[in-house]
């Protein structure tokens, strides 16, 4: 009889203890991050359409603006330092490390005017959100073909030149959690080599403070973004690829490092 009565109490707990888990907690706000950056696309498709009538880069500026209070639903803090660095004239190329989806957040709250990137083709099947990215003039390469590849991001340095576009790039080339950077990939030295622009990198900081996908967790927590000084390629051929890239990615790391251990304590310690 007694259990009779505790059903209702048991089913009143369910909910609570459901909300609480912190599983829960974490396929919740993913799931809700993925549904609601699919209806803002669809809102901004028509928005983008409306502004420039097709394939622009200053569509650029709708995600931008649609974007930027997603980071508060999710109970994120996004801390950016070194914006000084990003007031260069004209064209160049963004290199930043990338660790999930989440990086949208923090490339948002600083992408400068007139700043595509390059994607994976793949991302131009994912519904409405690949639809405007299309529509923002993203650059779509096919990773498994080099050849292509090269030859899109060669198209890609022309129009950085004729068109006044800034690329963001992600040089690792994937994504990545290992609490440290990948190895740097050739394709955004290359390209900024070819339109002889300068390399602004971007460091966001490591997100295992509150974001670990094998543990199941997705806390709140501030994303550092930290902007470091330009690097210039004028003058440089393809013979100083590799150095670039490789004094690029000692940079980077650096900051990496440095910025992610100073998140702060509250958040929960960082396991590398
Ligand atoms: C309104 C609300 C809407 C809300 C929704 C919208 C939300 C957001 C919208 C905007 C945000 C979108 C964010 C999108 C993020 C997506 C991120 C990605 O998809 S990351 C994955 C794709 N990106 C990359 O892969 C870029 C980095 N990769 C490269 O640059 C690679 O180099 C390559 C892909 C070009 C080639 O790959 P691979 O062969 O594996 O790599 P390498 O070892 O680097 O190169 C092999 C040799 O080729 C030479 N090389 C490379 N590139 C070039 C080149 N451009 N020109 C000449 N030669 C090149 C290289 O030097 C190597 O030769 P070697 O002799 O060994 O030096
Ligand atoms: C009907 C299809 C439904 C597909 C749903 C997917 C929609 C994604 C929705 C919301 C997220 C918004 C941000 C999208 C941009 C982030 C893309 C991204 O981070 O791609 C991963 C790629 O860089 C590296 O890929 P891999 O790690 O090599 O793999």
């Amino acid at each position: 009889m007694e259990v009779v009565w505790m059903m209702p109490l048991l089913l009143l707990l369910f909910p609570l203890l459901m909300w609480t888990s912190s599983t829960f907690v974490f396929h919740f706000k993913k799931f809700f991050y993925v549904a609601w950056m699919m209806l803002l696309a669809l809102l901004g498709i028509p928005a983008c359409l409306l502004k420039s009538g097709g394939r622009d880069v200053e569509n650029m500026r709708v995600i931008r603006s649609m974007v930027r209070h997603v980071k508060y639903l999710l109970g994120l803090r996004i801390k950016v330092s070194g914006w000084e660095h990003l007031q260069t004239e004209g064209p160049y190329v963004i290199i930043s490390n990338h660790q999930s989806s989440l990086d949208v957040l923090g490339m948002m709250e600083i992408l400068p005017d007139r700043c595509s990137t390059i994607a994976k083709k793949e991302l131009v099947y994912a519904g409405t959100v690949g639809l405007i990215c299309w529509l923002s003039g993203i650059v779509f390469i096919n990773r498994k073909k080099t050849s292509d590849a090269k030859s899109v991001m060669a198209d890609a340095a022309k129009t950085m030149l004729d068109q006044q576009i800034r690329l963001w790039v992600f040089p690792e080339g994937t994504r990545n959690q290992n609490g440290d950077l990948l190895p740097f990939k050739k394709g955004a030295f290359h390209l900024a080599v070819q339109a002889q622009v300068p390399i602004v990198p971007v460091v966001f900081s490591s997100y295992r403070s509150f974001y670990l996908q094998k543990e199941k967790q997705f806390k709140s927590g501030t994303i550092r973004v930290k902007i470091l000084p330009k690097i210039d390629t004028k003058g440089m051929t393809s013979e100083d690829v590799s150095s670039l890239a490789d004094q690029s990615h000692g940079l980077m790391r650096t900051a990496f490092l440095e910025i992610s251990n100073s998140v702060p304590k509250s958040n929960g310690p960082l396991k590398h």
